[in-house]
């Protein structure tokens, strides 16, 4: 596996290459933008609405969601991870390795050190991301957690998603009332907005173009989201029916926060491919 920096409009960005794979990742967020497998074809979704300011989240993509899901805490939604620049140190035992460290004075409404790392690893056919995040302070802290994957797909219509029959889901689209999967295939029919917990089956995501296979450690949670077309509308940098082109697939860490002692780690890891 080998890295080399590159810009993608105007933002600094390290393309990594192995196995005739290769993949973008911007500086801003440790925010992977693009993951083409050796057989040539784009797996990702990013916007071409999206903001590339060195502020805004970027839409599409792999968000790192950390220290806070969602609006579930006092902090900015989804946390200050994805629009922070984190720095990249190299390949380490074949991952590409990038790292936010902080001393707690940075973020308002988050007094705790932390050090977070992201670790890329590539072959051919597979991706896994790996977000780690360590306590370096001398208080424990709670946080929440995700790998925001927005899946590129040939048409949403034509999607399922497999892997969640039998598990509980919140919907955050309909208040966050509690309900069971009972179906073995999810499909996309207007916005899906569910947060699946406990999940340990490997999924896969069926569309037109093929099936991709998602397996998850560390993360207990899967958040699957896809806009439909009214809330795509209302979204500035998705275009208008954006929302057919993509599903994310987040494996997520929502239900149970996370608590680390001082010194303590933990780590969480999604595998595609
Ligand atoms: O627009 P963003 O802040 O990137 O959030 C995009 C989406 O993220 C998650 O999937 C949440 O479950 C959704 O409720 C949210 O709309």
């Amino acid at each position: 596996m080998h890295a080399e920096p590159t810009t993608f409009r105007d933002t600094p960005c390290i393309r990594l290459h192995a196995d005739g794979a290769n993949a973008l990742v911007a500086l801003h967020g440790a925010h992977m933008l693009s993951w083409i497998p050796a057989d040539g074809r784009e797996r990702l979704f990013l916007s071409e609405r999206a903001v590339f300011d060195g502020q805004a989240a970027i839409r599409g993509g792999v968000p790192v969601i950390f220290p806070q899901f969602a609006e579930r805490g006092p902090l900015l939604k989804h946390g200050f991870a994805r629009t922070t620049p984190w720095t990249f140190h190299g390949i380490d035992d074949d991952a590409a390795l990038f790292e936010l460290a902080e001393d707690g004075t940075r973020f308002p409404g988050w007094p705790h050190p932390f050090r977070a790392r992201l670790r890329l690893h590539l072959d051919a056919t597979r991706l896994s991301v790996t977000l780690e995040i360590a306590n370096t302070g001398d208080e424990p802290f709670a946080f929440t957690a995700a790998l925001h994957t927005y899946l590129r797909v040939a048409d949403i219509a034509n999607v399922t998603l497999e892997g969640l029959q039998g598990c509980d889901y919140e919907d955050s689209a309909n208040g966050g009332t509690l309900h069971r999967e009972h179906n073995y295939e999810v499909t996309f029919d207007g916005e899906v907005d569910r947060i699946y917990g406990d999940v340990v089956a490997p999924l896969a995501v069926i569309d037109g173009n093929g099936t991709l296979a998602i397996e998850q450690e560390g993360f207990g949670d899967v958040v699957v989201w896809n806009p439909g077309a009214s809330l795509c509308a209302r979204i500035a940098d998705l275009a208008a029916d954006d929302w057919r082109r993509f599903v994310c697939v987040e494996a997520a860490q929502v239900v149970q926060p996370v608590v680390l002692a001082p010194g303590e780690r933990w780590a969480g890891m999604q595998r595609l491919g």
